[in-house]
Formats: structure tokens, sequence, C-alpha cells
């Protein structure tokens, strides 16, 4: 069966580096740079993912704007005694349409296991909204060693979410992330192309994206586009004119 076509697609995260002043005023201004260029939203999806707190305002900011608002975690059970927890039934009643699951940080810091990143992704697709599953490898070294480790992460999610639901799978290679430049493009491309070849992957009947992020920005695109779908960034983005012209590279990419 032929593969469905994919849209490209670039986000942002801000993790936890905004106040709800920084974040309200990052919107704005995407969305004027985005006035400018209206039809990059027919050419390429865009998203992006800011904290719990500001997300409502972001959604009410972003709407009529075809960009997509995202949750950079949800719990895998919609109600009940979770106290802290964020419901995925409550973001997609607020018009949450991405939620992020296995980020890097939150598998280090929170020790999120591969069980529970696929519960979460799980949960987001039977509430509606695409996963965005981080994957990567926790160390610098060979393409082998790498997919291998991203092999596991796949296959859980995979097991776990509806076969006909769209997944975004967004390689990260944790050594890069927080870094002062990606990982090498040939690097990048060598170990995307093994994970698409993935049958786990491969057999889906939803659609699956790939993006890379990792210390992603302006300039990166043109070297991965043999590869990925799209980008996915961090600081590099946290300028919206940064955002903004990844997004035009991104459009413009023959
Ligand atoms: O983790 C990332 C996006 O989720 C990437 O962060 P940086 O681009 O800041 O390294």
């Amino acid at each position: 069966m032929p593969s469905p076509p994919r849209r490209r697609i670039v986000g942002v995260s801000t993790k936890m580096y905004f106040s709800a002043a920084r974040t309200k005023a990052y919107i704005a201004e995407l969305l004027q740079h985005l006035s400018k260029s209206p039809k990059i939203l027919d050419q390429i999806d865009i998203f992006v993912i800011p904290d719990h707190i500001t997300l409502t305002s972001v959604i009410a900011q972003l709407e009529g704007s075809k960009v997509m608002t995202g949750a950079q975690d949800a719990f895998y059970e919609d109600s009940g005694a979770y106290t802290g927890e964020v419901s995925p039934c409550v973001l997609a009643e607020v018009g949450c349409r991405i939620v992020e699951v296995g980020h890097a940080e939150r598998r280090r810091i929170f020790g999120e296991m591969d069980e529970d990143v696929a519960k979460k992704a799980r949960s987001a697709a039977r509430n509606g909204m695409i996963p965005l599953v981080c994957i990567g490898e926790r160390t610098k070294g060979e393409v082998s060693i790498a997919v291998d480790e991203c092999r596991t992460q796949v296959e859980n999610v995979m097991a776990a979410v509806a076969d006909d639901a769209e997944v975004i799978l967004a390689y990260e290679p944790v050594w890069a992330i927080g870094a002062a430049e990606p990982a090498g493009a040939g690097y990048v491309v060598s170990v995307v192309k093994e994970i698409r070849a993935l049958d786990c992957v491969q057999m889906r009947e939803g659609v699956t994206r790939v993006l890379y992020g990792g210390s992603a920005g302006p300039g990166l695109f043109e070297r991965l586009k043999e590869g990925v779908d799209g980008l996915f960034l961090g600081r590099f983005g946290h300028d919206p004119a940064q955002f903004y012209k990844t997004m035009q590279e991104i459009a413009s990419a023959q």
C-alpha cells in the first residue's frame, strides 16, 4: 500500500522558559509575521507548544489562524483521582490539537518509561489529538546504536496507538538537546530513514511524520529535507522572527 502524502510541519516548544506575559507577546509577534505571508499555512503545518497554564489563552490568540496548539504532556487517564495531572480529555475539550509525550527531559527528570509514553500517546490519539512522541538515543555514537535505542521507543508507542491514528515522531538525539549545534545532517538522515523503515511504522494505516529536534533553527532544514518532514524547535525558535524564518525555509524547500 503506498504511504499517504506527508505535509511538512514545524513547531516550537517553549518548555518552561517563558513567563505568561512573554508567551502572550510571542504569539502576538508570531501572528504579525504570519500576516505577511498567510499562504504559508496552506503549504505547511505549524504548531506552538506553550506551558499548560497559558495553553487556553494561546488557543484563543491563535483562533482562526490554522496554527495548532499543543500541550507539553498529558496523563494517560481521562479523569479521576490523579492530583496534579492534566487530562487529555480536557485538553481536547479546550481545543488542544497535539500532545507531546516522552520528551527527553520528562524521561530523565521525571522517570518516564517507554510504557508510560506509549499509554500517554494512546490516550492523546483516543481523544482525537495527535501524539507527538519524542524519541532519541542518549549518547552520541553509531547510527546503528541510535536506531536500536529508537526502535524500542517507537515499537512501544505504535503497539499502543490505534493503527489509523496520525502520529508525529520527533527524533531528538538527547545529546543534541540544549547543545550549541544540532546533530550532523548525514547522521540524522540515516537514523530517520531507518526509523521510517521499521515494520511498525511502514505497516501503519495512519500517517506518521518524523521531525528532527535538538538545537534546530534557521538554516537546518535544507540539510535534512531528504529525511525529515520538518523540525521541532526549542531555544532557537524562542525569537518569533527566527521561528518564522525557519517556517519560510521549510515552506519554500523544494
Ligand atoms: O527539546 C527540544 C525540543 O523539544 C529542543 O530543544 P533545543 O532546541 O533548545 O535544544
